[in-house]
Parts: structure tokens; C-alpha cells; sequence
């Protein structure tokens, strides 16, 4: 289990905080990254969220609840709260300060600034109206959204271009690893923006990108990182392929059954594919108000993006290239793996059973404790840096 230091009442963080940002600023490899210049008073954050009034609560993470407030000017924010009973903690608070403050993009959503005063660390975002594409997807009726053709594929591009500037545009080169529905927000007008950097890592040339440390969502997991700990940009290209399949379908990919059974979004797309039904797998919502070729389009992306082997994965530039139109997307050639439990999982799919997501069973299990044996290991300089930083942080 890994241990969280408690959060004392004092102004001693406030200190800390100028002390890690001498510390970031002094660490040659992350002189790049500015910590938020905004820095919230508590007395602020509790005018803007009514004292964290529950009405304002609109979700709750790993690092604890996250809250609607608004500001003087009139702007939204929203404020996510760390917990001081958090399984995420001050590690993954700092690294989200660190890595999304160095980044700027459309499609990553904004920082304004943090506040750590008192007994709280708070970060403070730009407010995203329309909440999570999870809640949009498979929200419980009238939270759910009515997202046409058109919205979804601008959100799968938003996506890719977000994730195509992490990895490739970038002044840091960085993997996400832990894209998911619930970590894509979107704003007023649905424009997705990439949201949780708690987990993510800088990508280094010299790492050896064998991690001891897997972290991550079940059923978004690259296999090769969630078997070996072989991390590398492609794991987020291969979580991005099953959110595509599942803004397409308007499923989760993972689905809790009668008799235990798991079925996933994926084998299922693999079983259509090797029917030549692929196009099944559209979310009948849609009714027929989608483009046969769009659609088909996108699932062939999705297939291919979670081809068991990363290389075979394309690079996100590509994807978005694909998705825009620009160059063709091949026909994945994917087999089917049949394993007993397949088996088990095909008898399931042959009887339909997706009848909306109201019953569908969260498979978010955090994996950052497990105990995979890996061979290789080397702690990358960014997280030893931060692990420094938490040393002297408390
Ligand atoms: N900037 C924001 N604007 C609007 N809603 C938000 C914002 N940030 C988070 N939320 C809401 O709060 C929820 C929790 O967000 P958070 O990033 O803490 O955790 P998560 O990504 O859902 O889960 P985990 O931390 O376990 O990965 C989101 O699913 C979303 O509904």
C-alpha cells in the first residue's frame, strides 16, 4: 500500500509551496515548467464554491471531490479538492501542478492556479459546462446527452489532437497514461479537453520505459504496460482506440453481466470485424443520422489504434491526419484471441444484453499498488525529482 503523509493545519504549505517552486525552477529538467501563476486564497475558493456547498459538488475523483464555483468577475471554476483521505495524494497533486502548467492546447483543459492553505490543496480549473464525455456517453437518463454524428467525431478529434500535442508537440514529450471517458471534459460547446494529469509522465529518450509502477484504468490499459510495465506514447494511442469504440457505440467498455461474466467493448468490435458487421457496433441512438463511411472509418481507427502490438499502433499525428481525412485509414487485420473466457464472452454477445448503461459496473480500478513482477526497472528522472520534492514536501 503506499502511504500518504497526513495534510497539517498551517501555513508551513504555504511555504512549501514557494519552496517547490525554487525547487522546480532550480531542477534543470524541469526549468521549463511554470508552476500556475494564479494563486488562490482559501478565503477565495470559499466565496466562489459557497463554503464547498454539497450542491456545488460535481464530481468525485481519486483525489477527492471536485466542486462548481464562480468568481467575483463572474467566471466559472472548477475546484478539485485534495482528500486528505485521497489514494492518490500529494505525489500526483504536484505532478498535475508540474506537467499541466507547462503545457497549453485547445484540447487540454486549462489550470488557473492552486491554493494550499490551511488544511487544503486545492487546483483550480477552467469549468467545463457539460462535464465529462463518461457522463455524456453513459450518464444515468437526464444527465446522459443526445451527442449526434458530427459532435462525436469532433470530440474523438479533439482527443487525438490533445494527445497528438502531448506526445509530439509538446517542449516536454509526455504520456498521458491514464486516457479515459471520465478524463475527457467538455465545455459549453463540447469541444473535448484532456483532464487529469496526476499520472502522467515525461518521456524521455534515455528511459528505458520499464516502470514498476503501473498506473492506470482497467479496460484502457495498453496490454504490454499493464503485463510488463513497458510504457511508451503508443499505451496512450491504444487507450485512445477503446474511447474511440466507445464514442462510436455510446458503450463502456467494460459491461458487469448476469453470471459474472465480462464483456468487453473490444472483443466484441473484434468478433464483428471478423464478420465484416463492424458497423453493428453504432450506437442505435444514432438511428441513421451518421455517415456510414465516417463510422466506418473510426472503428477501423479504433482497431487499429488497440492493436496488441504498439508498433503496429499509429503515432497520434497520424490518427488525427486519419480522422480529418487526410490519409486513408487501413482495414485492421485483427484475430481474435480465443480463450476459454472469449468463449464465454461470445455466448454473451450472441445474446444481446446492451440495454443502456444504467447497470453498466465501473471498471476504474486503479492499478497504481499492483504488484506485476517486471524485470527491468529505473526509476525516470522526473518522478524521482518529484519523489525528492514530496520528501522534503512532507
Ligand atoms: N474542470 C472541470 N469542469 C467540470 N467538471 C469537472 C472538472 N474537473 C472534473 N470534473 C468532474 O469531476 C469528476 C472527477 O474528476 P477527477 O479528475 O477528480 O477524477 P476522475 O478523472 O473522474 O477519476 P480518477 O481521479 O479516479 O481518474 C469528473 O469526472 C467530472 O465529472
Amino acid at each position: 500500500m503506499r502511504c500518504f503523509p497526513s495534510i497539517h493545519c498551517s501555513c508551513r504549505k504555504v511555504n512549501q509551496l514557494l519552496f517547490i517552486r525554487h525547487r522546480l525552477s532550480r531542477t534543470p529538467f524541469l526549468s521549463q515548467m511554470h508552476l500556475p501563476t494564479g494563486s488562490f486564497s482559501l478565503r477565495q475558493i470559499k466565496a466562489a464554491t459557497r463554503n464547498f456547498d454539497p450542491e456545488n459538488k460535481i464530481g468525485e475523483g481519486g483525489f477527492g471531490p471536485v466542486y462548481k464555483g464562480i468568481l467575483p468577475d463572474g467566471s466559472m471554476i472548477a475546484v478539485k479538492q485534495l482528500s486528505s483521505k485521497s489514494k492518490q495524494g500529494n505525489r500526483e497533486f504536484v505532478n498535475e501542478i508540474g506537467m499541466i502548467s507547462a503545457l497549453q492546447h485547445p484540447n487540454l483543459v486549462r489550470l488557473f492556479g492552486c491554493c494550499i492553505e490551511g488544511n487544503q490543496l486545492l487546483l483550480i480549473y477552467e469549468y467545463m459546462e457539460n462535464n465529462s464525455l463518461a457522463r455524456a456517453l453513459f450518464g444515468p437518463e437526464g444527465l446522459r446527452l443526445n451527442l449526434d454524428w458530427q459532435t462525436r467525431r469532433k470530440i474523438c478529434i479533439g482527443i487525438a489532437r490533445g494527445l497528438a500535442y502531448l506526445h509530439e508537440e509538446s517542449r516536454l514529450k509526455i504520456v498521458h497514461r491514464d486516457i479515459k471517458t471520465t478524463n475527457v471534459l467538455l465545455d459549453k460547446d463540447l469541444n473535448a479537453k484532456i483532464s487529469d494529469f496526476g499520472l502522467a509522465k515525461l518521456d524521455e529518450e534515455e528511459n528505458t520505459h520499464i516502470s514498476t509502477r503501473i498506473a492506470g484504468t482497467m479496460g484502457y490499459m495498453a496490454p504490454e504496460y499493464a503485463t510488463r510495465g513497458h510504457l511508451t506514447e503508443k499505451a496512450d494511442v491504444y487507450s485512445f482506440g477503446v474511447v474511440a469504440l466507445e464514442i462510436v457505440s455510446g458503450k463502456s467498455n467494460a459491461k458487469y453481466l448476469p453470471k459474472d461474466d465480462y464483456i468487453y467493448l473490444l472483443d466484441w468490435a473484434c468478433v464483428l470485424q471478423e464478420k465484416g458487421t463492424l458497423l453493428d457496433l453504432v450506437d442505435p441512438a444514432l438511428g441513421t443520422n451518421f455517415s456510414i463511411e465516417e463510422a466506418q472509418q473510426m472503428l477501423n481507427l479504433g482497431l487499429l489504434c488497440t492493436n496488441q502490438s504498439p508498433t503496429l499502433r499509429p503515432a497520434m499525428s497520424t490518427v488525427v491526419s486519419m480522422l480529418e481525412g487526410h490519409t486513408p485509414v487501413p482495414v485492421p487485420t485483427m484475430k481474435v484471441n480465443r480463450t476459454e473466457s472469449m468463449e464465454l464472452r461470445f455466448r454473451a454477445i450472441e445474446t444481446p444484453s446492451w440495454d443502456g448503461d444504467s447497470q453498466a459496473v465501473s471498471m476504474g480500478a486503479h492499478m497504481a499498488n499492483s504488484s506485476f513482477s517486471i524485470q527491468s526497472s529505473k526509476e525516470d528522472l522526473f518522478r524521482s525529482t518529484t519523489s525528492r520534492l514530496l520528501d522534503d514536501f512532507g
